[in-house]
């Protein structure tokens, strides 16, 4: 059998980047793959500006307690301030640019205006309150890398850099292929013996949530020639397929020859990890095909953490493996078998330390009820026995599945 970190660094090192990338406006940016470096180009804060709704002065005029100041101007944020005359003050604003000549700004709670006057409560402190030219950004400074999915702050960024669009990589196409006599569409009638298809829409909605497009889904009965005929559309229209079901040791088991006919060449991996022990890359037309186990939690759990590192990589992204987390076991039994064991977990914070994790009390690999519960996967390494209390580490879904 497979180790798991070997089935994950194989995944993970097919996902090569796109070669190519488009140009979008920066309001279709969100959740794409950034395809270049930025570098600012203004400084941020362009000027040294206020921090507060204040006084804008010389610290030495003011360090006796009670000091007067006349107001010599009132600058607003957008307005270019006056140069300070000595022993003045002028009233701004936050973001107002602080005027040449002053050192420091006194905010309005600490200071009394009264007919064209200011009195400074208390003397300040040199430099305070001022946010200074460049501290956040400076020109020809990396503020984003090539690789990154663009969420809120980074559409920020790009924005206060004056940016209206970026070079992104194309968003990945994935068909997904279910395979199964037994299986129905939800909203028909199910007949004696079937069950409904709940792999489609998961697997559709893990790939979103990773930022593909909607994936095409087909469905083939267990039939080598229906098999063969979904497989080759999907493998022609996208960047990467996923099958699910049919490619274990069952004799409809009928996806690893349908690819094989097709000319693709098979790596068959029995991964020890559980759920999900029967996986398999396949390279179709210069495509990477990947074949998941059928039972649904087991569908999931590759999927989160083996076919996640795959996609990322083939998004361009920079980071293909998220982080694992540590936390400390809460179980009634002990756990553990021959294979790594991913467990179903709830995180809970302790009063202080690591999070506590309590395993779903049912952790088949058909029963599927646990993962809209999970808020992660424990890890209970091969040929432990751990108890309440032991050390472990765990993969968060929110890290794992964006
Ligand atoms: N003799 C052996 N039997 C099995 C082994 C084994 O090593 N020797 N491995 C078991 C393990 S572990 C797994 S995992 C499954 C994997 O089987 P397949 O990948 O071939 O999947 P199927 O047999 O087609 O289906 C398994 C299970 O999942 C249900 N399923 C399939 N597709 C869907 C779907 N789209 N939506 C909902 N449910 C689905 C299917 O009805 C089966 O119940 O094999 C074990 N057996
Ligand atoms: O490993 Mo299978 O995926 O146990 O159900």
């Amino acid at each position: 059998m497979l180790d798991f970190d070997t089935a994950q660094d194989r995944l993970a090192a097919r996902g090569r980047a796109p070669a190519t990338r488009e140009t979008l406006p920066l309001d279709a940016l969100y959740g794409r793959v950034l395809a270049e470096d930025i570098a600012a180009v203004v400084d941020l804060p362009p000027a040294d500006n206020s921090a507060m709704d204040g006084y804008a002065l010389r610290a030495a005029d003011a360090a006796a307690p009670g000091a007067v100041l006349p107001v010599q101007q009132r600058c607003f944020a957008g307005q270019t301030p006056e140069p300070l005359l000595p022993g003045q003050a002028i009233r701004l604003f936050t973001g107002s640019v602080i005027p040449a000549g002053a050192d420091t700004v006194v905010m309005q709670e600490d200071c009394r205006e009264d007919e064209g006057r200011v009195t400074v409560l208390a003397p300040p402190a040199p430099g305070q309150h001022i946010r200074r030219r460049g501290e956040d950004m400076r020109t020809g400074q990396t503020v984003l890398t090539e690789g990154t999915r663009l969420d809120a702050g980074h559409l920020a960024v790009l924005a206060a850099q004056g940016h209206d669009k970026a070079a992104v990589f194309p968003r990945l196409t994935v068909g997904i292929l279910t395979t199964g006599d037994e299986l129905i569409p939800p909203g028909h009638p199910l007949p004696p013996a079937a069950i409904y298809n709940s792999n489609a829409p998961m697997l559709a909605s893990l790939c979103r949530g990773l930022g593909t497009a909607a994936p095409t889904l087909r469905h083939a009965r267990d039939d080598a020639e229906a098999i063969h005929r979904a497989l080759a559309e999907l493998n022609a229209d996208c960047d990467l397929v996923l099958s699910v079901g049919g490619a274990s040791v069952g004799e409809k088991d009928l996806v690893k020859p349908a690819i094989e006919a097709l000319g693709g060449a098979l790596d068959l991996w029995r991964v020890r990890m559980k759920p999900g022990k029967p996986v398999a890359l396949a390279e179709l037309n210069g495509r990477p095909v990947v074949c998941l186990p059928g039972n649904p939690v087991s569908a999931f759990a590759v999927f989160a953490l083996l076919v996640s590192p795959l996609i990322r990589g083939l998004q361009g992204r920079r980071d293909v493996l998220p982080p694992v987390r540590r936390g400390i076991l809460q179980t009634p039994r002990p756990v553990g078998g021959t294979r790594d064991d991913f467990l179903r977990v709830q995180a809970a914070q302790g009063a202080a330390g690591l999070p506590r994790l309590t395993p779903h009390t049912q952790q088949s690999s058909g029963a599927l009820g646990s993962l809209a519960w999970a808020h992660g996967l424990a890890r209970i390494p091969a040929d432990a026995r751990l108890k309440t209390g032991a050390e472990v580490d765990w993969m968060a879904l929110s890290d794992w599945l964006s």
